[in-house]
């Protein structure tokens, strides 16, 4: 550890002084570095498709989708937006500070460090680092080590392509974070579970570094099935999709679990069934398309949430499990008990609870009673109930109708609130997620206003009452003696 610890303190050096030289400032540079991304996600295609199958046992296409094809199309973004993401707010001041100027510049915050996690360990690792060359800063980056063929690849592959005085990559897990975070950073983005979010943040309080967390939790979906019932076929498959066809439900914005009322709770559950086995065939096992349980230690994780008896009696679909192969079967549960642990930790893998409510009305006090998720999803053409969801509950993100989508979205800010998280990133987010914007103001010594200065008397006083309220014909009637 002596070394990595030297390795580090190297790193930074190394980091702070390319960033003091002014060179990754340049609109340039940024767009040189987000090209190299690009050429690398091409050039590597196929090797990026095989350590995430090494890792997850992802299909190419499923991989391709939430990781590479994501990631290119934000190095994309980036780069035909930055000219315009860069320029100079103006800002429109009131006549009171005339005949003064305003400005707000984006400058970028310095020396950052990303720690990703593995569910998705190309995008959320690329992507970061996507917004934080944008704005302008020099990145390390620490992979997760439960994805340690994808963390490798990374390592050695990022220094073949981008400027590497500016971009760092450091591989290792929890003992590396942990010397990482002694250093002072200027910013630290940060995705995984609010428990080590926690970690990270009393880290950062020490140097008051800022940060933005990534995290998780679990994400309700509701199903309003009188207003939804002549579309139930394309609910279902997007529950589906969601929930088993993107890395087997290791995706914080994963449906967790859905709520339905309890007359439609049986009709559901044989709706899903003939779903899952069209997408993942008779026997999921051999089925390419479902992503595989990350570790031992997951698939023990999983294991251990259904081994409560009661829970055990929950399930309607699914449930075997093989641990050679790191498999558990999509499984549907119906009603386990609210105070089991898998109602109560994020599940993160491709167990489906479904909990009956008398009226879905009930769904806003179930989910208010919960923290705050990082998405709330909504399957309803009531209007009255999309209000609800909207002003009564808080999250991250809400979709109504859809699944997952919005993540894809990068029109719309991503990120969690209360324990899903903190920040935002994704589109011209990230640009501002590692941006400091930056106040500036032009004052004019043209002219001087006395009652800014002492001594104070009450024409001074009524001056400065008049100018908070903007009163500028009173202050001219002050002025020329004609009010008091
Ligand atoms: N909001 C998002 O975008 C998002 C995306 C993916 C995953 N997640 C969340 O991440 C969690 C799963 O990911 P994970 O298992 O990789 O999370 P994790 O919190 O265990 O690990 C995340 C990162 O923190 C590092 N780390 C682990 N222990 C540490 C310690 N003691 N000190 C400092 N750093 C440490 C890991 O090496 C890794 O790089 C879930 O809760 C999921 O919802 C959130």
């Amino acid at each position: 550890m002596e070394a990595m610890k030297e390795t580090v303190d190297q790193n930074l050096r190394e980091m702070r002084d390319t960033f003091a030289s002014g060179r990754t400032r340049s609109v340039k540079w940024r767009k040189t570095q987000l090209q190299a991304i690009i050429e690398m996600v091409k050039d590597n295609e196929d090797k990026m498709c095989d350590v995430l199958f090494q890792d997850l046992g992802k299909h190419r296409t499923e991989a391709f989708r939430d990781e590479l094809g994501f990631v290119m199309r934000s190095a994309e973004t980036a780069l035909k937006c930055l000219d315009k993401w860069v320029v100079p707010k103006k800002s429109n001041l009131p006549l009171l500070f005339y005949p003064a100027t305003g400005k707000v510049i984006s400058e970028p915050y310095g020396t950052v460090l990303v720690l990703s996690s593995w569910n998705f360990p190309i995008s959320l690792s690329l992507d970061p680092m996507i917004g934080a060359i944008s704005a302008g800063n020099t990145v390390l980056l620490k992979a997760s080590e439960l994805s340690p063929n994808t963390s490798a690849f990374l390592a050695k592959t990022i220094p073949s392509y981008l400027d590497t005085k500016a971009i760092k990559v450091i591989e290792g897990g929890p003992d590396v974070a942990t010397i990482l975070l002694q250093h002072q950073w200027d910013k630290i983005f940060f995705t995984g579970s609010p428990r080590i979010g926690k970690i990270i943040m009393a880290a950062a309080a020490n140097h008051l570094t800022p940060v933005t967390l990534e995290l998780g939790g679990k994400c309700p979906t509701i199903i309003d099935h009188h207003s939804v019932s002549k579309d139930m076929k394309s609910v279902v498959k997007r529950i589906t999709g969601a929930k088993w066809g993107s890395c087997s439900g290791q995706a914080c914005i994963s449906v967790d679990y859905v709520l339905v009322e309890q007359s439609f709770a049986s009709s559901l559950v044989e709706m899903l069934k003939p779903v899952i086995k069209s997408f993942f065939g008779e026997n999921p096992k051999e089925s390419g398309s479902l992503a595989r349980i990350v570790t031992k230690k997951h698939f023990q994780r999983l294991s251990r949430l259904l081994s409560d008896p009661r829970v055990q009696a929950s399930i309607v679909y699914g449930g075997s499990m093989d641990e050679e192969k790191l498999y558990v079967e999509p499984t549907i549960l119906l009603d386990p008990p609210l105070d089991s642990e898998i109602m109560n930790e994020e599940i993160f893998g491709p167990i489906l609870p479904i909990i009956t409510l008398r009226d879905i009305q009930e769904s806003i006090g179930f989910i208010k009673s919960k923290p705050k998720p990082l998405a709330i999803y909504a399957f309803t053409k009531d209007e009255k109930l999309k209000t609800r969801i909207l002003s009564e509950t808080s999250s991250g993100s809400v979709t109504f109708n859809d699944v997952m989508i919005q993540y894809m979205c990068d029109a719309l800010p991503f990120g969690g609130v209360g324990e899903s998280g903190m920040g935002r990133y994704h589109g011209k987010y990230s640009f501002e997620c590692f941006s400091h914007e930056k106040a500036v103001m032009e004052g004019s010594l043209a002219m001087d206003l006395e009652p800014r200065y002492p001594p104070w008397n009450n024409f001074k006083l009524t001056f400065i009452r008049l100018a908070f309220r903007e009163a500028y014909f009173k202050l001219v009637l002050l002025m020329l003696g004609l009010k008091k």
